[in-house]
């Protein structure tokens, strides 16, 4: 037993009251996300000696080849969620479409839906290199009790009341905010509890990394170029060191330790970036900001964006401020 550390369980209890719409509920979604956590923490850690490496042979909606992987952990959270029946619906990566849950007790209708992304990162699943989960939670804005419409899922991402990730990386980590900041939760995989080993987490307010696939870089916009360009100057305290291990979560968790910049820009190739504003940018953007850190698309923030589609894609510039506005400022200037 860990006395030197506060246990998940613990903090969520004890930071219950500070949250506005404290009923226990949320606890309860937060819970039921850990509990999937661990059961797929266990698939991950023995990847290679299970048949879960490898494509499972459908592509999903974003037209990219599921892995197995993928599929296993969107049916853990999904399954875990629904058991637990404490949320009214779910969105994820790996589902086309929203899922509607109608709860069983006519006395209790649920307030929250989930928009998840079960596994991020999965170029990285068949070469031991880490890989997440993020999930992003709002209040539904449609009436009580009544099937959850496309409306409770559009929603911007000012609106969350929680997100957060897991990274399944040398150590298992659980990283979220209910809107008071950013702690951060490691797993003791010998008794299987979360304790608090990062409190109040904060992006450095600058930093020396950036982390941006550089394979791309022909055919991104000139301003990016440009700050690309600025990065990798002998000037003052640049060059910065080029940091990219291809998992946005586990990029995103290093950034926000050590300092630096993540970036996902829109090319000629991908006309609006490749990452998914609601079940991959709009949680990240709300962690770092509530860490002191900025996320934009470039020109404005992240949050603002008021989505139109399930599975839409923004571009994406997140991490240390002083780092994200120099890239926005480089962005503007060579749009003039
Ligand atoms: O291989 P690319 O084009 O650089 O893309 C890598 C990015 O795509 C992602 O893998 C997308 O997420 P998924 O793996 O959940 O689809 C990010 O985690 C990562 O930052
Ligand atoms: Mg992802
Ligand atoms: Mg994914």
């Amino acid at each position: 037993m860990d006395k030197k550390h506060k246990t998940l369980g613990e903090f969520i209890i004890e930071n219950q009251s500070s949250f506005q719409y404290s009923s226990g509920e949320l606890s309860k979604l937060i819970n039921a996300i850990r509990l999937a956590a661990k059961v797929v923490n266990h698939e991950v850690n023995k990847a290679g000696l299970i048949d879960i490496l490898g494509a499972a042979g459908d592509t999903n909606i974003q037209g990219e080849d599921q892995q197995k992987l993928d599929v296993l952990a969107n049916e853990k959270f999904i399954q875990t969620l629904k058991n637990r029946e404490i949320v009214c619906g779910i969105a994820s990566e790996e589902e086309d479409d929203f899922i509607s849950i109608n709860s069983q007790d006519e006395q209790h209708q649920n307030k929250y839906i989930v928009l998840i992304d079960p596994l991020d990162g999965s170029s990285n699943i068949d070469v031991n290199v880490s890989v997440g989960t993020i999930f992003s939670i709002y209040r539904r804005v449609t009436p009580v009790g009544t099937p959850v419409t496309i409306e409770d899922f559009l929603q911007p991402g000012d609106n969350q009341v929680a997100a957060g990730y897991i990274v399944y990386g040398t150590s298992t980590m659980l990283v979220y905010t209910t809107g008071d900041g950013v702690n951060g939760f490691t797993l003791n995989p010998a008794i299987g509890t979360f304790y608090l080993s990062h409190p109040n987490m904060q992006f450095p307010e600058t930093g020396k990394i950036y982390s941006v696939n550089e394979g791309n870089y022909i055919h991104f916009p000139q301003g990016v170029k440009d700050y690309i360009k600025y990065c990798q100057q002998e000037e003052g305290d640049r060059p910065y060191t080029s940091r990219y291990i291809g998992s946005l979560v586990s990029d995103f968790h290093r950034n926000m330790i050590k300092g630096g910049i993540y970036m996902y820009p829109k090319s000629s190739k991908a006309s609006e970036g490749k990452l998914r504003l609601l079940y991959e940018c709009n949680p990240m953007a709300f962690l770092a900001e509530q860490a002191n850190g900025k996320a934009s698309d470039g020109k404005g923030r992240i949050m603002e964006l008021k989505p139109t589609e399930l599975h839409q894609r923004v571009p994406f510039f997140c991490g240390s401020t002083k780092m994200v506005e120099k890239a926005e400022e480089f962005i503007a200037n060579a749009l003039k």
